[in-house]
């Protein structure tokens, strides 16, 4: 593909690839990011074209990495946009818990995640890390879709048996039916048809500690010590979880996770806005990551995630929509959502506060360092090669069209530096700008013509 290309090696650093040659091999990889003052730009450029092999974007189209979103409610799609008027725990009760103990009908999963995938695939997202269902047959489907569609998923079974906490009619009926249901799924998961590649893969996902027993979180974390597989749960994302976690088990929930097992190198912890600086550095050293979710924390945490400061902690992390805790399914909405939440965190809310009583200083991101969130940054949270454009990578990739009719993005080239472009896209891109979407070299998504 001739293009320029955008990407952010690191949380600080835009990298500009003006008129690059991305060299993509039949297995979906990156080979080669040739530069356009590179010798062998023209013999590459011409050997492609005669074998009519070349894609050329057009003037005012880019190249970004795809978005990764680490935090997923598949099952609660239905819901997005409503329901965020109640906090967390009359939210799960009232009306979370009745939605997904629907998802052991499949035809309803169908009618549910085809969809989903097609929109996250429309709005650039080539990755998702999903939370499902109780339900096998359910889940089955979600991974099927992301299998069919071509989208890059990690998908987990939900466990859940604490009787105080689920309700009767969605709760796993013991710990021990919900491990090995588990290690079903894992198993499900490896041998679904066309999944040799491991495009779609399993998640060992404890909803979270209130939802669960000391039995579940054990079982789940001895599998996550036999398997190595993906964990995903949910960490001190509100003032009631926290504390609920601290009574219960007089340690933090990163503390608790880690006594469990449950703490690895390919765990993301959902929000995690109430780490102690012991859980940050404990998260740190294990490697484990944070999906921040600054859309939803507006509605559900109380406060707002410190990215900068955990960054700067070298905790890993990344963006999550948390859908429909978050009402939107972008990433750029992401993106903008995490840098106005940094500047609230930064200067503070309360106007009859004194400025220098009011917010926490250093606190801010930027647009790089939100694109690094959504893209690289993920792709290091799942111990994946996905996130940036550049040799042994996978080529997941959206090319972002900033001249359709309908653009938010109005860019004026004799005003605008490449790194504008850029700042213009993350502040303003919506779906209608994403004309591709690629995942593993294969083009999986591209908008209608007008
Ligand atoms: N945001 C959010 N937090 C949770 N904590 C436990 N379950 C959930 C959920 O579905 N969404």
């Amino acid at each position: 593909m001739q293009c320029t290309a955008f990407d952010t090696p690191q949380a600080d650093a835009l990298r500009v690839q003006s008129d690059a040659l991305v060299t993509v091999s039949g297995e979906g990889q990156i080979t080669a990011v040739i530069a356009r003052d590179d010798p062998r730009w023209a013999t590459e450029r011409a050997r492609h074209a005669a074998a009519g092999s070349l894609r050329e974007l057009p003037e005012g189209s880019y190249l970004l990495p795809g978005m990764v979103d680490l935090h997923v409610h598949a099952p609660q799609w239905p819901q997005m946009g409503k329901a965020l008027d109640v906090p967390l725990e009359a939210w799960l009760q009232q009306n979370t818990f009745p939605l997904e103990a629907r998802y052991g009908d499949e035809t309803f999963a169908e009618s549910v995640y085809r969809p989903l995938v097609q929109q996250l695939l429309a709005n650039g997202t080539t990755t998702a890390m999903y939370f499902g269902t109780l339900h096998d047959s359910g889940n089955r489907v979600l991974a099927e879709q992301c299998l069919r569609q071509g989208q890059r998923g990690l998908v987990g079974r939900v466990a859940m048996d604490e009787p105080s906490q689920c309700p009767a009619f969605y709760r796993d009926v013991s710990a021990q039916v919900a491990i090995a249901e588990t290690e079903a799924f894992i198993e499900t998961v490896a041998r679904l048809p066309g999944n040799a590649h491991g495009l779609v893969r399993p998640v060992i996902t404890p909803r979270f500690i209130p939802s669960c027993t000391d039995a579940l979180l054990e079982g789940l974390g001895a599998l996550a010590q036999r398997t190595g597989v993906h964990v995903q749960t949910h960490c001190s994302e509100s003032d009631w979880a926290h504390q609920h976690v601290l009574e219960r088990t007089g340690v933090t929930d990163a503390q608790a996770l880690h006594r469990f097992g449950l703490l690895t190198r390919r765990t993301v912890v959902a929000h995690a806005n109430f780490l102690t600086p012991d859980d940050v550095a404990l998260m740190a050293q294990v490697g484990a990551s944070v999906a921040h979710c600054p859309l939803s924390n507006f509605y559900f945490a109380n406060s707002v995630f410190p990215a900068r400061s955990g960054h700067a902690q070298r905790m890993g992390m990344g963006l999550g929509s948390d859908i429909s805790g978050g009402y939107s399914p972008s990433m750029f909405d992401a993106c903008r959502h995490a840098i106005t939440a940094s500047y609230a965190l930064d200067e503070g809310v309360d106007p009859d506060l004194p400025a220098a009583q009011r917010g926490r200083h250093d606190a801010r991101i930027d647009h790089v360092f939100a694109l690094w969130l959504a893209t690289a940054a993920g792709g290091q949270a799942l111990d994946l090669p996905i996130g940036r454009i550049e040799a042994g990578q996978q080529f997941d990739a959206i090319v972002v069209d900033c001249r359709t009719p309908d653009s938010n993005v109005c860019v004026w080239p004799d005003i605008d530096s490449p790194a504008d472009v850029l700042q213009k896209i993350i502040y303003n891109a919506t779906r209608s700008n994403v004309a591709q979407t690629w995942v593993q070299g294969a083009l999986v998504h591209r908008r209608a013509a007008a």
